[in-house]
């Protein structure tokens, strides 16, 4: 099964606060500069990598001199804007020294259920990997509370593991891995080494919650792997502290606990695409453009477009017909109708002329497209 770790080619690593503020003493640069040393030799082996980062509260609170977590919902939030500024600097000092750059990202989780919005947080992160720059995430405190509340990152990474098909879920934490019992209360707790994301017994052994700084605990990471099964991504929990963990993954080896999903990346999104059943409208194709999409799997460009029918907006599913009218694919679009109307026919270098702007070359990307 490992396997699965060793040919991933897309890794979402998120690290965890206990582990990022040394159970809160300020940020552990010295710990994350190890990361650091892993995640670039892993860019080098052609591993594509997008950072979740937590600990701007922990970190905001020791700038603060504070030491305990505050309980009020503006304090905990003034303690996560100071921290993100900590944490973002010592990430990229940390990649530069490497020669790597990197870029902020901060999302709720309310911007990946809009449509719009993860079309374009999607897109936005597509660009700076393959700009070769490591994206640094954390959710944006300022704007949310529930989740800042539960301290819970873990999902924000298996979201942000949906947004950009990561083959790989890698949760560092500061225990080896999970346990079949919280090892907190349980001397004899096992660690489990493989089980399938979607198992039941699963959540009997990830009852308790987590530590004093992170907050999660396994139940989170947990949820996490079956949010990130949805879309056929693996994920593995293990222990950040461990020598060359990330590495030591990479290369196969037998570490943390590894949760499967219960079908592959492909058929994962897919089966995702297919359960958006309303459709808002019907792109018109011509010939040549049929065949690129049902022969040779291409994207669908404005240029192989004839006709625009229906009202919908960008990241909405339309139709696509051949010239007869027969069904050929269903897709999210990448422009409005209006916008559509504008472009079809055209070639896509044409597109910032005719819009004063550019979303994306193609009207439907290849991985937003299913045929019929
Ligand atoms: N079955 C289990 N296996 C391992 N750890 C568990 C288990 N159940 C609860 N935990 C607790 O979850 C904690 C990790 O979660 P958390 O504190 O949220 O960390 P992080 O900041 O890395 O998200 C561990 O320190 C551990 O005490
Ligand atoms: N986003 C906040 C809280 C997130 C958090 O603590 O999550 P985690 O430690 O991963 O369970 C922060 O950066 O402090």
């Amino acid at each position: 099964m490992r396997d699965k770790v060793t040919g991933a080619r897309r890794w979402v690593v998120k690290i965890g606060s206990a582990l990022l503020t040394a159970d809160g003493r300020g940020l552990d640069r010295a710990a994350m500069a190890i990361w650091v040393k892993q995640m670039v030799a892993l860019r080098e082996q052609g591993v594509e990598l997008v950072l979740v980062s937590s600990g701007a509260v922990a970190a905001g609170m020791s700038r603060l001199g504070w030491t305990s977590r505050p309980s009020a919902m503006h304090e905990l939030q003034a303690a996560a804007a100071i921290g993100q500024m900590a944490l973002v600097q010592a990430w990229e000092s940390s990649f530069a020294e490497h020669g790597m750059r990197t870029a902020q990202i901060l999302l709720t989780h309310d911007d990946l259920s809009d449509r719009k919005r993860y079309l374009n947080a999607r897109s936005t992160l597509r660009t700076l990997v393959n700009l070769d720059v490591i994206p640094v995430i954390n959710e944006n405190d300022t704007v949310v509370t529930d989740e800042i509340r539960f301290g819970d990152n873990d999902t924000l990474a298996a979201l942000v593991a949906n947004l950009v098909e990561a083959d790989l879920l890698v949760i560092l934490t500061d225990r080896d891995g999970m346990y079949n019992a919280d090892p907190r209360h349980n001397p004899d707790a096992e660690l489990i080494f493989e089980a399938r994301a979607d198992d039941p017994a699963l959540d009997a052994v990830a009852g308790g919650v987590g530590g004093a700084l992170g907050r999660g605990g396994m139940q989170t990471k947990l949820r996490a792997s079956r949010l990130a099964a949805r879309s056929g991504a693996h994920t593995v929990i293990v222990g950040g502290a461990i020598e060359q963990v990330l590495a030591r993954l990479k290369a196969g080896e037998r570490l943390g606990t590894l949760l499967a999903p219960e079908r592959g990346l492909l058929a994962a999104r897919k089966q995702w695409l297919a359960g958006h059943l309303q459709t808002r409208g019907t792109l018109v194709l011509d010939a040549g453009a049929v065949k690129a999409l049902s022969q040779d799997r291409k994207s669908l460009l404005p240029v192989g477009v004839k006709a625009v029918q229906g009202s919908f907006r960008r990241g909405e599913m339309v139709v696509c017909v051949s010239p007869d009218g027969r069904e050929v694919a269903r897709g999210l679009v990448n422009y409005s109708a209006l916008e559509a109307q504008k472009i079809i026919g055209q070639p896509s270098d044409a597109i910032e002329k005719l819009l004063g702007y550019v979303d994306e070359p193609e009207l439907v990307h290849r991985d937003n497209l299913i045929l019929v």
